[in-house]
Order: structure tokens, then C-alpha cells, then sequence
């Protein structure tokens, strides 16, 4: 479990941080998403004391890092910058690493197996793909079987079969009863692994919730209906939940809160002949993406929150 409570980090008068309240629970995987310089990495630095909080505190499994007295073995980390020396072999690497940290040899060889690394692990890390070397930072997060995992964008560099791979792995840690915790920019990706998600903006926190809640609140499936009669159709629809809007003078007519079935069978109870029910799903892109809009750092000439191909 993770623990954070009013976590904040200054550099200077930037707040990177501020004051960041959250838990991590185990079984699940939580997934850690915000907007470029969100802060994403430093609260994971401050989780591993890579980083030391201005101020507010953040515990693994009930106290910070530095205080446990096997660190590998209780949070296995993958952070953006790794330093594996580039002569070294993988395998090396990994009994370096279990050497000075009280882990038995035959360790190495499990995670170079779950790592699918079998057939490099005795290749300079130097020469390694980006692909290659993210596959060894996961092998050394999983070198002290910790309890805790944390992995800061473990799909980048990662093709098709490495993200399946990372994908199934997060799923089968979280089963084991672990704390998984995970940051990405992919929001698409988040959605097929994360239970839960936490997600920052400018240092803040913006929404401690699930997926489905996070697309339920942003709106859920919109209905698009065109129809021969919209002003009868806005009457006959109308009732608690559901809204509908529509330019004047235009036969379409957008609606949420009502299903396409329920629509259909309204339309057709009072004889309004419809066109096209058409129905669409808020994907969790789009959610983000509303929640995230006033808190995006960098913004490009244009969003992708106005090109969603709404009407114009
Ligand atoms: N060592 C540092 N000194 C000064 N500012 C920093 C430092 N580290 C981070 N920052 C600033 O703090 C903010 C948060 O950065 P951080 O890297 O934690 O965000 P992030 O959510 O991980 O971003 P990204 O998704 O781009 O990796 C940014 O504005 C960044 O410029």
C-alpha cells in the first residue's frame, strides 16, 4: 500500500507537488495519469526518497522507503531514468543488484525467464533497444518479489508483444494481491489494465476513481438522433437524467442519460420518424481530456478536445 498525504515538492518557486492526497491499495492496479509535467514522476521519486518532500509525507506499507530495512524486497521500481552501467551484462546487472541487496542467485534467473530475456541476458546492456533495456528495469523492479510495484511509463519503447506482455504482468501482480502502480500518457492502455486511476494536474489532484466512474461522470454514451420532429422528440424525451441538445433548425439532436433502445422506442410510441440513432461511447481519452483541460501545461494549436468530430 501506498500512502500519501498532503505530499507536496517545491523546486524553487515551482510547485511540482502540491499537496497530494492519495492511497494505493493492493489487488488492483492503479493507474497514475496526468498531462505532461504533472508531476507524475517526482511524487514517484518522493515514494522511492529518491526525492525528499518540501513537505506532507508518503509511506510504503506504513513507513517511508529509506525506513525499511529491505527496500528491493518491499517496492520494486521502475523510474524513467535507469542507470545500468552500458558494459555490464544483464545478467551481471541483476546479481549485482541481488548481491548487495541479500537476494538469492536463482532469483536472477527467474526474472531474466519472466522478463523473456533469456536469450540476451548475457549481452552488454549497452547494446540493448529501448525495448530491451525497459524489460530490464522490469526484471530488477521484480528482482526482491516485493510487494509494491511501481512503474513510471512502463510501455515506452515496449512493440506490440512487449506491451501484451506488460499488460498481463500487471494484471497477474495485482492478482497475487500486490500493490501495482503504474503512470502512463496512454490513456487507451490505461483503460485495459487499470482498475483505478489517480490522476494529477499541475501537481493537483484531479480524480481518485475508477475507470467507469471517470467515463460515467464525464457524460457516458451520447445518443445522436436525427429526427423529422426534434421539438416533439426534446418533449417526449424530457425527464430527470436524460439531456438533449441541438442547434435550432437542425434535425439532430444529441442526448445522454436515455439509451438508443429507449429512444427508438419513445420515437416510435409517439409516431416521430427518426433518420439515423446512432450511439457513442465517451472513451477514457475523452474523459481525460475534460478533466485535464484546464491543467495542461504546454497546449498545441489544437486540442484534440476540438476535434472530436462534433458537429460544428
Ligand atoms: N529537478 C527539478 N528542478 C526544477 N523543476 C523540476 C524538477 N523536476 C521536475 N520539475 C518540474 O516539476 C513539474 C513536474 O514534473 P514531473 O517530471 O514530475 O512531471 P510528469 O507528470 O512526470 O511529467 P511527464 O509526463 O512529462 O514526465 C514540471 O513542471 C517540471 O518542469
Amino acid at each position: 500500500m501506498i500512502d500519501a498525504r498532503q505530499l507536496t515538492k517545491r523546486y524553487g518557486d515551482k510547485t511540482a507537488v502540491d499537496g497530494l492526497d492519495f492511497v494505493v491499495k493492493p489487488g488492483t492496479v492503479t493507474g497514475f495519469l496526468g498531462p505532461n509535467g504533472a508531476g507524475k514522476s517526482t511524487t514517484m521519486r518522493m515514494i522511492v526518497g529518491l526525492d525528499a518532500p518540501t513537505s506532507g509525507s508518503v509511506t510504503v506499507n506504513g513507513r517511508p522507503y529509506a525506513r525499511h530495512q529491505a527496500p528491493l524486497q518491499e517496492v520494486g521500481a521502475l523510474l524513467e531514468a535507469k542507470s545500468i552501467h552500458p558494459g555490464r551484462s544483464a545478467a551481471n546487472h541483476l546479481r549485482a543488484l541481488a548481491l548487495t541487496h541479500g537476494i538469492p542467485r536463482r532469483r536472477v534467473d527467474e526474472v531474466i525467464e519472466l522478463a523473456g530475456l533469456g536469450s540476451v541476458a548475457r549481452k552488454r546492456a549497452g547494446a540493448f533497444s529501448l525495448g530491451m533495456g525497459q524489460r530490464l528495469g522490469i526484471a530488477a523492479a521484480l528482482l526482491g518479489d516485493p510487494q509494491t510495484v511501481m512503474l513510471d511509463e512502463p510501455v515506452n519503447g515496449l512493440d506490440p508483444e512487449g506491451v501484451l506482455w506488460i499488460r498481463n504482468l500487471l494484471k497477474t501482480l495485482a492478482d497475487e494481491g500486490r500493490t501495482v502502480f503504474v503512470s502512463s500518457h496512454l490513456m487507451s492502455e490505461m483503460a485495459l489494465v487499470a482498475d483505478h486511476l489517480i490522476i494529477v494536474g499541475r501537481g493537483r489532484l484531479l480524480a481518485d476513481t475508477t475507470v467507469g466512474d471517470l467515463i460515467r461522470e464525464a457524460g457516458g454514451d451520447t445518443v445522436t438522433v436525427v429526427t423529422q420532429d426534434p421539438a416533439r422528440l426534446r418533449d417526449v424525451l424530457a425527464g430527470p437524467g436524460v439531456d438533449v441538445t441541438g442547434r435550432i433548425g437542425s434535425e439532430e439532436l444529441q442526448v445522454t442519460g436515455a439509451t438508443a433502445r429507449e429512444i427508438g422506442l419513445k420515437a416510435a410510441e409517439h409516431g416521430i420518424a427518426l433518420f439515423e440513432l446512432t450511439s457513442r461511447s465517451v472513451s477514457l481519452e475523452e474523459a481525460f481530456m475534460d478533466l485535464t483541460r484546464d491543467a495542461v501545461e504546454y497546449h498545441g494549436s489544437t486540442t484534440a478536445v476540438e476535434t472530436l468530430g462534433r458537429p460544428a
